[in-house]
């Protein structure tokens, strides 16, 4: 059965005078990918700051499991990566790893098994002993998204996971997200690379504040008539 995993409805944030989000409709359902683009500054990250009850909404109603966010407890079972990495120099990646495991409650029995799967994932494996100070900015991407990853979230929220990562392993991370999806769990996942938009289930296009399109790519491709999901958006956007 489809269950609702994250509702938008008519959400509404402004930042002073600039109204960034006017009119926000968006779900997710158990078992999907939704990929969310639109240009620099549509309020992508935004959307999932609200979303997660990080920025106080304006207007709307933002629910996750059917719950109105802000909701510190649903926190536990969501998987956050955000576009800035929460990561702790000072420790190696595998501290950052148990830090966040017993954050998110993991059982000691547990740890070592989750922490190799996601840092096969993400291809750390190597790296784990090193100080995090010493990664590279694509490393600390990577160690982000196996944080998220950890415990086995039913839900993923994650912010441009794949900046910075080469076509290798954006690919390897792309089976593992749709092997999640396909053991029913949800991923929400904004992205500026149009070939990961394609490889979603659904692909909400935002523009002016709101959700222009939002269906899946081939059906969005059909309604505005090209070939692929970056001519969706560009023809969106008036770019001809
Ligand atoms: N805390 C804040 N205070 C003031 N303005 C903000 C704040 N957060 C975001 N904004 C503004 O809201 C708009 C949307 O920002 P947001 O980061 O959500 O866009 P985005 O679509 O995620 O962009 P990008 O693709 O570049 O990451 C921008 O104009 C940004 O300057």
């Amino acid at each position: 059965m489809e269950n609702t995993m994250i509702s938008l409805k008519h959400l509404v944030k402004k930042f002073g005078n600039q109204t960034v989000l006017k009119d926000v409709n968006l779900d997710v359902l158990s078992g999907e990918i939704v990929g969310l683009i639109g240009p620099s500054g549509a309020g992508k990250s935004t959307v999932i700051k609200t979303t997660l009850g990080m920025e106080v909404t304006d207007g709307g109603i933002a629910t996750v499991f059917d719950k109105t966010m802000p909701n510190r407890q649903l926190l536990a079972n969501i998987g956050y990566m955000a576009q800035t990495d929460a990561l702790y120099d000072a420790l190696s990646g595998k501290e950052n790893l148990i830090f966040y495991a017993k954050m998110k409650g993991l059982k000691k029995s547990e740890l070592n098994n989750e922490i190799e799967h996601v840092a096969s994932v993400v291809d750390l494996k190597d790296d784990l002993n090193k100080r995090v100070s010493g990664y590279s900015g694509g490393m600390m991407r990577r160690l982000s998204l196996a944080i998220a990853l950890l415990g086995n979230p039913k839900l993923l929220i994650l912010d441009e996971p794949t900046v910075g990562i080469d076509p290798a392993l954006r690919r390897q991370i792309w089976k593992e997200l749709s092997s999640i999806r396909d053991e029913g769990r949800s991923i929400l996942i904004t992205t500026h690379v149009m070939d990961e938009a394609e490889l979603c289930d659904r692909v909400a296009l935002l523009l002016d504040g709101k959700v222009m399109a939002f269906d899946k790519p081939d059906v969005l491709k059909m309604q505005y008539k090209v070939d692929s999901i970056e001519d969706v958006f560009l023809k969106a956007e008036g770019v001809e």
